[in-house]
């Protein structure tokens, strides 16, 4: 059993099918949730909050229906909403630590919870500061703080990135991945961008058009391509003479930034390039295998199977 488990559900609205059919088991750990806008991500966070019944089908999170546990699922799960919601005349510090009372903590472990949680989010200094003034940045900040004060043993972002810079995107990401690999809290996060939970999330689930298109862990989904990139520790150009020292060799070796990738045509080809390092009289920083981006992985599969699967994808980027 996944940590949350979606039997079939499918979401009707009037005139839209925003879920259809669905059916994936999401594990512990981060799971990002990906597709275009419009795909059911926001629908499905609401059905897996126990706040929009499924028109038919079962989902289930921590072992419990959300269609009729929804209030005991809410006390365990944090959730961090897609659109602006923060009142503007309200400091960080009082809307969390309102938020930790509404959860039903006492008003001294919320003061405490309120602390950490703003501490953890990076909002130590300015939460005594009304939300009106912060910017995108610290505003996602504020709701993450809110999102874990109750100690949830499960978050759900939606769309925690939207409008991020990418130096407000990357705090975020990080953010994200000392949650669910730190602190063990499993988290669900959605995007709409294909490549940008591939570094964080654990368990890739793209959705298209409210149907499941693929679950995979991420390691799984971008195999690796067999290059590895070599790092190493000398003076300046010390990675072109290793490089070029491979190429020697035979072995088919490039620059990339001030690191060298390696096709590994046989496990010799490892020793090759430990042997090549010590010759040089160099450190060894490290090894590493390249892994397709998910981009690639769809443009592969695209080419792969037709029109079908690549006009899926391509809405993705
Ligand atoms: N309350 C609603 N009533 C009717 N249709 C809705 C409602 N909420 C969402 N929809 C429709 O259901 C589909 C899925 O929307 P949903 O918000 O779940 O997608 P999404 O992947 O989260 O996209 P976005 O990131 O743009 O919110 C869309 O076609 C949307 O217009």
């Amino acid at each position: 059993m996944g940590v949350i488990d979606i039997d079939g559900v499918l979401v009707q609205y009037p005139k839209v099918r925003a879920l259809d059919d669905l059916r994936v088991q999401i594990p512990e750990g981060i799971t990002g949730v990906v597709g275009v806008n419009g795909a059911g991500k926001s629908t499905l966070i609401k059905v897996l909050l126990g706040l929009l019944p499924p028109t038919s089908g079962t989902a289930r999170v921590l072992g419990m229906d959300t269609a009729t546990e929804g209030a005991r699922i809410r006390e365990l799960v944090g959730y961090l909403p897609e659109h602006d919601c923060l009142p503007a005349d309200v400091t960080a510090a009082d809307f969390v630590l309102h938020m930790a009372m509404m959860s039903g903590l006492p008003r001294a472990a919320a003061r405490e919870r309120t602390s950490d949680s703003l501490r953890h989010v990076g909002l130590d200094e300015e939460r005594h500061r009304p939300m009106g003034g912060y910017s995108t940045g610290m505003r996602q900040r504020a709701k993450l703080a809110q999102a874990i004060v109750h100690d949830p043993r499960v978050v759900l972002l939606d769309e925690p990135t939207n409008g991020l810079d990418p130096r407000a995107r990357d705090d975020m990401l990080g953010l994200i991945d000392r949650i669910g690999h730190d602190f063990g809290i499993s988290v669900v996060v959605t995007s709409h961008l294909l490549g940008e939970l591939e570094r964080t999330a654990d368990y890739i689930v793209v959705i298209d058009g409210g149907r499941l298109l693929r679950a995979s862990s991420t390691q799984d989904l971008t195999h690796t391509t067999g290059n590895v990139l070599v790092e190493v520790l000398g003076p300046p150009g010390s990675d072109r003479a290793v490089g070029q020292r491979l190429v020697e060799h035979g072995v088919r070796a490039w620059p990339v930034g001030e690191r060298i990738e390696v096709r590994v045509e046989d496990p010799a080809t490892l020793d090759l390039i430990r042997d090549v390092v010590v010759d040089l009289d160099l450190g060894l920083v490290r090894i590493h295998e390249v892994h397709h981006t998910l981009e690639e992985v769809f443009a592969i599969e695209g080419r792969d199977d037709g029109a079908a699967s690549n006009d899926r994808a391509g809405g993705l980027r």
